[in-house]
């Protein structure tokens, strides 16, 4: 307890003393000593897709494995509490490991898959030798986008819980209209609520945690200036829509990515699991005939190869958020021939999700990503062209919003190998 009040006054005196916030100076500080080293240019090799969303043709080339460990920002990042003093980034508070049928027999949303392990030490200090970059030379020295809002009486927390309220009084079967768990197409497995209610808030107040930080969030555009409809941030490797590369610094700060937290890799390679038990237990959940005939195969890897994530993008889409139809084209290629899968968690706000075959809004199908769900595409799946069209206001966990104060709007973290 005294500990506790004694880290409270010190984060106070300390956001007290600040000028500015200290993520905001410690982004300052690291495109300014630290600057970029652009792996390629990649004026003369990528081209460019028409529709605004992710992927694009492009010379593969294995990138710097770089990122920071959270723990190496502390002095960062440990200021980002809210007003009510609430430390962001707690994992392994109250974690109890539930296996995922019974949670979901029992309805407790409030459990927690993300185990009770500390974070083991996975520093990757940057290569020595590296070329430094001028501070005036590079980036954008932008504060990073805060995914929540600040302030106990904040008009907007207050309106966003009052018309949530309102909204989920109108909805009146949310996962029915949806559509249900299971395979959607080969390769591809959307399984519904699988995030419990304590691991989404954990996530909320880890991203936001990152995200005020090195290498946190920041509004991307495309080459021809273009802006995405949505603030993202990178973990692991960051992903350069300019470039539609991997390379090893944020345009926007100058800075290494931050790794992606342990936590979400387990949770990612438990998902594949689970997805496995449904490709090989129940392939009739599905009414599409390709997944019966792939049934046939002994091994369900083949339909839905497994991977250890080394890239995390964390988007975050406001109410007006979206994002074109587009492949994820952008990793190894021996990452996409072997179909390793791309695995995307939703939080908070619903949205839109389309798919199919090809680049057409109109040939595509649609399903409803709701707080919690975890989709899945690899294997014959890998190539889906997929896109957000629409964020679906006030549809958030009215208990999400109230212990994190996220943003109207929708949280979606997508990992995969390179
Ligand atoms: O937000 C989503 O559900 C999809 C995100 C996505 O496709 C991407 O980040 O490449
Ligand atoms: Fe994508």
């Amino acid at each position: 307890m005294v500990f506790m009040y004694r880290l409270i006054r010190a984060k106070t005196f300390r956001l007290l003393t600040s000028p500015l916030p200290v993520p905001y100076i410690s982004r300052q500080i690291c495109s300014g000593l630290l600057s970029i080293r652009k792996m390629n240019s990649g004026k003369d090799s990528v081209s460019e897709d028409s529709i605004p969303g992710r992927g694009g043709a492009g010379i593969k080339l294995r990138p710097s494995p770089d990122c920071i460990d959270r723990r190496e920002c502390r002095g960062a990042v440990e200021t980002s509490s809210d007003s009510l003093g609430v430390r962001h980034g707690s994992f392994g508070k109250r974690r109890s490991r539930i296996d995922l049928r019974s949670e979901q027999r029992s309805g407790d949303g409030n459990s927690s898959k993300f185990g009770n392990k500390n974070i083991p030490a996975h520093v990757k200090r940057s290569k020595s030798g590296q070329s430094y970059r001028k501070p005036d030379e590079g980036a954008n020295h932008v504060a990073p986008f805060d995914i929540c809002l600040s302030g106990s009486r904040d008009s907007a927390v207050l309106k966003s819980l009052q018309e949530m309220e309102e909204n989920q009084e109108n909805v009146e079967h949310p996962i029915e209209e949806s559509g249900g768990q299971g395979v959607l197409r080969p390769g591809m497995v959307l399984l519904k609520r699988y995030i419990s209610l304590g691991d989404q808030i954990e996530m909320v107040k880890t991203c936001r945690e990152i995200g005020l930080g090195p290498g946190g969030f920041y509004r991307p555009g495309y080459k021809n200036g273009a802006k995405l409809r949505l603030q993202m941030m990178c973990l692991g490797l960051n992903w350069d829509p300019e470039t539609r590369k991997y390379e090893g610094r944020s345009p926007a700060d100058g800075c290494r990515p931050p790794c992606i937290p342990r936590e979400f890799n387990q949770l990612v390679e438990t998902a594949i699991q689970d997805a496995h038990g449904l490709l090989g237990k129940d392939c009739t959940l599905s009414n599409v005939e390709d997944v019966l005939k792939d049934c046939t195969l002994s091994n369900v890897e083949d339909m839905l190869p497994a991977m250890s994530p080394d890239i995390c993008i964390v988007n975050f889409y406001t109410t007006t958020g979206r994002l074109g139809l587009h492949q994820d084209r952008d990793e190894s290629s021996e990452s996409l021939d072997k179909g390793l899968p791309v695995v995307s968690f939703s939080v908070g706000d619903s949205a839109e999700f389309l798919y199919g075959d090809q680049r057409d809004v109109n040939k595509a199908d649609k399903v409803v990503l709701e707080s919690g769900d975890v989709l899945i595409f690899g294997g014959k799946s890998r190539h889906l062209f997929h896109g957000v069209t629409s964020v679906i206001p006030n549809s958030a966990p009215k208990a999400l919003i109230e212990e994190t104060r996220l943003r109207p709007g929708r949280l979606n973290l997508t990992f995969r190998q390179y």
